[in-house]
Parts: C-alpha cells; sequence; structure tokens
C-alpha cells in the first residue's frame, strides 16, 4: 500500500479495511473507484452508497497536499457512470496562494480528466467554500448536483448557492464536464501530444485560451491536465494544476517530475505560461516547454 494511506487505513472500519486491501496493494491505486469496486465494497460492508463514500473520506483526504495549512480536505465525486473519483487540496510551497487547488476541484478535475461525462454527486468533508461552490456552479450537472456532508442531510448545490451567478449571466450554454474538442492537431512526441490533447478538451468558453499541461515522470509516466475557466474568473483551475492533481492522486511527488510541456495558442488572449513556469520551478521541475496549438 501507498505510504500516503499508512494512518488513514488502519481507523477505517475492519469490514471495509478487508474489502479495500486488495484495491490498496496495487502500488498504481489511482484513487478511483469503478462502479464494480464500488459495488464489492457496498456488499463487503453493508453500508449503502452515502455511508460508503463517508467512510472512504479519510483515503481521500490522505492524498492531500498541505504544505501550508496542513488541513487536508478530502472529496468523492460520483460520476453518472458509476466511478467514484477521489480529490483533495493542493497547496504549493514557494508559490501564492492563488495557485491552491481545493479538494472539491480536484475531485471534479479527476472525474473530468478520466472523461466522465457529468456528475451526481459529490461528499465532502468540511463545508465547501465560495470558491468551490462557484467553481461547482460551472458543471454540467447545474444547481441539481447532490452534496453530502457529514452530519447534515442531502442538499442540492442550488441549496448552497442561493440566487447563483453563472455561465447562463454571461450567456454561456457549453458547460463543465460537456464533450468538447476545440480540434487541434496533434503534433511532437507524447508528452506534446498529451497537452495538446488535454487542451483540445479544455473548457474557455470565456476567453477562448485553449491550454493543457502534460507532465512526465522519470518512470515515463504521464499526467495531463486541462484549463477549465469559470464564470466568476478566480475560481478558474488551471491546466497545470489539473495535471499535478492527477499525478499526485496517483502517488507521485514532486521530485518525480522529470519534464512538463504547455499547449496553448500563440495569440489567445490569455497565456498560462508565467505561472506555470513559476509553479513548476518552485516544485524543482526546471524542464518545461511550450507548444503552440494550430
Ligand atoms: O471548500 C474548501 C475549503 C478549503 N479547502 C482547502 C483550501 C486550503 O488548502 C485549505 C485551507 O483553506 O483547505 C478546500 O479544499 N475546500
Ligand atoms: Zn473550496
Amino acid at each position: 500500500m501507498h505510504s500516503r494511506f499508512h494512518t488513514a487505513f488502519p481507523a477505517l472500519a475492519e469490514n471495509l479495511q478487508a474489502a479495500l486491501a486488495p484495491l490498496l496493494a496495487d502500488a498504481d491505486f489511482p484513487a478511483m473507484l469503478s462502479a464494480e469496486q464500488v459495488s464489492t465494497l457496498l456488499n463487503a460492508t453493508g453500508m449503502d452508497e452515502d455511508a460508503l463514500a463517508f467512510a472512504l473520506l479519510p483515503l481521500a483526504a490522505a492524498c492531500a497536499r498541505t504544505e501550508l495549512s496542513h488541513f487536508n480536505v478530502g472529496a468523492i465525486a460520483r460520476g453518472i457512470s458509476g466511478t467514484w473519483y477521489f480529490g483533495s487540496n493542493m497547496e504549493f510551497l514557494g508559490a501564492t496562494m492563488q495557485q491552491t487547488v481545493h479538494a472539491e476541484q480536484s475531485a471534479i478535475s479527476h472525474a473530468w480528466q478520466r472523461g466522465e461525462k457529468a456528475l451526481a454527486s459529490i461528499t465532502v468533508n468540511y463545508t465547501p467554500c465560495g470558491h468551490c461552490r462557484q467553481f461547482m456552479n460551472e458543471l454540467n450537472s447545474g444547481l441539481t448536483l447532490r452534496i453530502n456532508l457529514p452530519g447534515r442531510t442531502p442538499h442540492t448545490l442550488g441549496d448552497y448557492l442561493p440566487d447563483a451567478f453563472g455561465p447562463k449571466d454571461l450567456e454561456i450554454k457549453t458547460l463543465l464536464l460537456d464533450e468538447q474538442d476545440h480540434g487541434f492537431t496533434l503534433s511532437g512526441d507524447a508528452l506534446s501530444q498529451a497537452a495538446i490533447t488535454a487542451a483540445n478538451k479544455s473548457h474557455t468558453p470565456y476567453t477562448q485560451s485553449p491550454s493543457g499541461v502534460a507532465i512526465e515522470c522519470r518512470n515515463g509516466r504521464i499526467f495531463s491536465g486541462s484549463y477549465a475557466e469559470n464564470a466568476a474568473f478566480n475560481p478558474t483551475l488551471p491546466p497545470l494544476q489539473g495535471a499535478l492533481n492527477l499525478m499526485s492522486l496517483a502517488g507521485y511527488d514532486y521530485p518525480d517530475m522529470q519534464r512538463a510541456v504547455l499547449a496553448e495558442k500563440a495569440d489567445a488572449p490569455l497565456t498560462q505560461w508565467d505561472a506555470t513556469v513559476a509553479t513548476l520551478r518552485a516544485l524543482g521541475c526546471q524542464n518545461v516547454e511550450r507548444v503552440l496549438l494550430d
């Protein structure tokens, strides 16, 4: 089992530990559960889905990287496909607070990068902050997304975000997790192609500045992240954060990074280049390239 779970795992209910042990024995456990794995866990524990999601939150929170706050938030996003995706917050020493990834963003970006088409619910161990409520209001599930919090009855995003501001105020109809393909041609090596693929699915209805980042680890594994804009602009998730999030959830650490590529347009109104290089440099990765989309 990966060391990130060593403290949280023994505190889980024994029947849950027994059912999870074979999954976590895989060193490459991707911090997600297929519908089939979820039903195995439901049968083994006798829990219902909501109780199981709550029971698993300590494992999601154990994936957090909180070098500033030491406040670990865990989230589990449930896709309409039946797959469950873990998420956890990430803070970056030597960067800026604005680079932080919240656990809810992490779980949502995780689901999106893995090809999930829409979310049914999200379970979190703390009440979502205003920024996360706004981030979630970009999703194609809209205000009907179910939010499950400890000690509260389930409510919808609409309950947690009354009088919501969102994409429709800016007359935007393509929402986060909707299938999108900006159609840029793949070129270059596998890492460049992964960055372009991520840029092709990015959600950028407000500025038309598609971008994607791909990170290559020393063992050859590649993790990519797509840019996810938000109607309120500031809750936007940059592409580097999407890639770092997938990498970290999969159990990799910053020193594992050996190279990164940012794919973006030369003439777009926004650029991710400076922020991407600065954050990667703070994490010890100097080897960053930019490929231009065309
Ligand atoms: O909804 C929330 C609120 C806070 N945090 C994180 C952000 C930061 O890393 C830490 C302290 O705010 O908790 C989340 O992940 N989700
Ligand atoms: Zn938040």
